[in-house]
């Protein structure tokens, strides 16, 4: 079985009145893509503030490697590489000495720095690049310097802190298939965002957290079902008397149906042929089908179940 890369357990951290981080436990295995997904304030930088020793805490306990994390766990902190929020390079300085600086903080012997600079580079797609001083990037390319100076050292561990915020669509996938690469090569990945798309696409094991607790934890298909929802299907249609829509609401494993804007939406838990039987009631009383499609469970529906609420706002 594999190793536990890092072990939080009980964690509290309270910002005054706040309490930032309520008793999360969290492990972390080797190998692993771990997506913290959550809404914003919901304590993800915080987790991993505190996991890099960066900030204190109230109460629990963090190991990493298996040992036990400190401001001076220096022997821990050349394994773990972490790209945060904010792009974090020096202005003055271009983007190959950017990555020269950072990985030189881990690897003194010149030619391994060297050789671990170039394949940065490569690894983010700077080779054109590499002259520039960042402000002369877009924000996208910025990201991928910021990653370059965070992976160069090649870590075991890396920690990513909403990498794809504010990303051009090139980027973000550049990022997600390089972390996906980094993975690969072996590292355990820590990722955190609010976009359930991404942790979906790269995860392995995802953990929800709301107000910091985690809330659910598990891989894609554990947490869908999780849901009562295994399926949505929508059907657009010109008119839509109330009596058939009672006779949808009433079909077994159909547990709602509504009908705005002329759309039918008819929320399924379990069953089979659900779409054909829509379909044949509407087709009994003659109506005007437009599109229709259905819709597989997401992890905002787990979120919507378990808090009532949506993982992110519609204009996030
Ligand atoms: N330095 C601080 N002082 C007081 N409160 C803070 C501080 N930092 C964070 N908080 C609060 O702690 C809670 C968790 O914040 P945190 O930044 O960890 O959430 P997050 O999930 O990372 O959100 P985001 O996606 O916006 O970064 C929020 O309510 C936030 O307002």
């Amino acid at each position: 079985m594999a190793e536990n890369v890092v072990e939080i357990e009980g964690l509290v951290k309270r910002y005054g009145e706040l309490t930032a981080l309520d008793h999360l436990t969290l492990e972390i295995k080797e190998g692993e893509v771990f997506g913290l997904l959550g809404p914003n304030g919901s304590g993800k930088t915080t987790t991993i503030n505190c996991l890099l020793s960066l900030l204190s805490y109230d109460k629990g306990s963090i190991r990493i490697f298996g040992r036990e994390m400190s401001p001076t766990a220096y022997d821990i902190k050349k394994d773990i590489g972490v790209i945060m929020q904010n792009v974090a390079v020096f202005e003055e300085l271009t983007v190959q000495e950017n990555i020269d600086y950072f990985c030189g903080l881990y690897i003194t012997d010149k030619q391994k720095k060297r050789q671990c600079v170039e394949e940065a580079i490569k690894f983010v797609g700077l080779e054109d690049f590499r002259k520039f001083r960042p402000k002369k990037l877009s924000g996208g390319l910025l990201r991928r310097l910021n990653i370059a100076c965070g992976i160069a050292h090649k870590p075991k561990l890396i920690i990513l802190d909403e990498p794809t915020v504010a990303v051009d669509p090139q980027s973000r996938n550049k990022i997600l298939e390089g972390i996906e690469e980094l993975n690969r090569n072996g590292a355990t990945v820590i990722y955190t965002s609010h976009y359930m798309e991404e942790v979906e696409q790269i995860c392995t094991r995802i953990a929800i957290m709301d107000r910091g607790r985690k809330i659910a934890e598990g891989t894609k298909e554990e947490l869908k079902a999780m849901t009562k929802n295994t399926e949505t299907i929508n059907v657009a249609l010109r008119e839509l008397p109330d009596e058939v829509l009672n006779e949808i609401g009433a079909l077994s494993h159909i547990y709602s149906a509504e009908y705005t804007d002329g759309i039918l939406t008819a929320a399924c838990s379990g069953g089979r042929h659900n779409l054909i039987r829509v379909l044949e009631v509407l087709q009994k009383h003659d109506l005007h089908i437009g599109q229709v499609t259905t819709v597989q469970p997401t992890l905002n529906d787990v979120f919507l179940e378990i808090t009532g609420k949506a993982l992110r706002d519609k204009e996030d």
